[in-house]
């Protein structure tokens, strides 16, 4: 498990009141529907992002966290300056992306997983001589950047390939050390660990955490594997629906739920998970392929008794106890923001 020690510094990033509204055109059934759309002039209005409100300080890793269409590349483009904010605004180190783009880009670094900034044709070197030129970076600085980059991110045994020619696990290396090559303040990750195996995710994870400490590179990093929260963000940002719904420690958001267990038991006894002992509704029962797994709360009832349990009125041959993975917690929260 890799720990970040975080240094609250500076404001690097302001987000206030922010606002994003899309509108569609309004769309009818069948053939003749499809005409009539394109020349209707009736739209509905999708609040993608709901008068967002937080500011992140010089050197924290934020994971920004929600489901599919919760709202994080809208504001995370918001924040690029990619697109124009509805409503309220956001400041990068003092300035407003949409107005200052060329500014506020020596200042970012962006990385979204599902496409390329690199040019496809070229051997990846010369995308990296080509961008070393864009932002005047010293002769020095990118000896000294190319070789962090190279050894932590493994890019010798493809840095003469054209990009087009990469795998996807080397082109999104290959992508994440192409936006950091200036060294800029603070650096979008949008899914950078998506489809990639775990050797790689490794890499990346271990590459950003240098990035962070040794360089002291601001991340605001939108994934949905909750390993790469768990090994690299202090602090999370969750956002549901346009509306942020949490933003706090990691290990706060864990304990929300109290401190919640999951014991998992192999038994070959016959039982009917209606009769089994729920300990006062305290313990909770899921039948899993080939296992029983029991769901429990560590402050409310004593994790002797439960195993007790297990071993003598289960017969349970093989037993597991971990905390609540923050996958499961995430999934709790959210839960728990649909019903609002
Ligand atoms: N250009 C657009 N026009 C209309 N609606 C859009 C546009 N871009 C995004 N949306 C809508 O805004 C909402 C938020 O989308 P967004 O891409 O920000 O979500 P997300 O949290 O990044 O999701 P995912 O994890 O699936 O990438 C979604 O309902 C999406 O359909």
């Amino acid at each position: 498990m890799i720990h970040i020690v975080v240094n609250v510094g500076d404001v690097m990033i302001e987000v206030k009141d922010l606002t994003k509204e899309f509108k569609k055109p309004i769309r009818k059934e069948g053939v003749f529907g499809m005409f009539k759309t394109l020349f209707s002039r009736k739209y509905e209005t999708k609040v993608a992002v709901n008068h967002i409100n937080f500011t992140i300080h010089d050197g924290e890793i934020v994971g920004y966290i929600g489901s599919n269409g919760a709202g994080k590349s809208t504001s995370i483009k918001m924040m690029c300056g990619i697109l124009t904010p509805t409503g309220g605004n956001v400041l990068i180190d003092g300035i407003e992306p949409n107005k200052k783009r060329k500014v506020v880009a020596s200042k970012i670094g962006v990385v979204f997983g599902q496409k390329t900034q690199l040019w496809w044709d070229i051997p990846l070197i010369e995308s990296f001589k080509v961008l070393k030129e864009v932002y005047l970076v010293p002769d020095e600085d990118y000896k000294e950047r190319l070789e962090f980059l190279s050894d932590t991110l493994g890019l010798n045994e493809f840095m003469n390939q054209p990009v087009r020619t990469l795998s996807l696990g080397q082109r999104m290396r290959a992508d994440l050390a192409a936006s950091w090559l200036h060294n800029p303040k603070i650096l979008f990750l949008d899914e950078p660990t998506i489809g990639l195996d775990v050797l790689v995710k490794e890499k990346i994870r271990k590459a950003i955490k240098t990035m962070n400490q040794k360089y002291h590179t601001t991340v605001i990093l939108t994934t949905h594997d909750m390993q790469d929260v768990e090994d690299l963000c202090s602090r999370i940002i969750m956002i549901e629906k346009g509306n942020i719904i949490y933003d706090g420690p990691l290990k706060d958001i864990k304990y929300r739920f109290g401190d919640l267990r999951t014991l998992t038991i192999k038994t070959k006894e016959e039982y009917k998970i209606e009769e089994l002992n729920t300990f006062d509704n305290r313990v909770s029962y899921q039948e899993n392929e080939d296992s029983l797994v029991l769901q429990f709360n560590a402050d409310k009832i004593d994790i002797k008794d439960v195993i007790d349990y297990c071993f003598h009125k289960l017969s349970a041959s093989d037993l597991k106890i971990s905390e609540i993975s923050i996958e499961d917690v995430v999934k709790n929260l959210l839960e728990e923001a649909e019903k609002c």
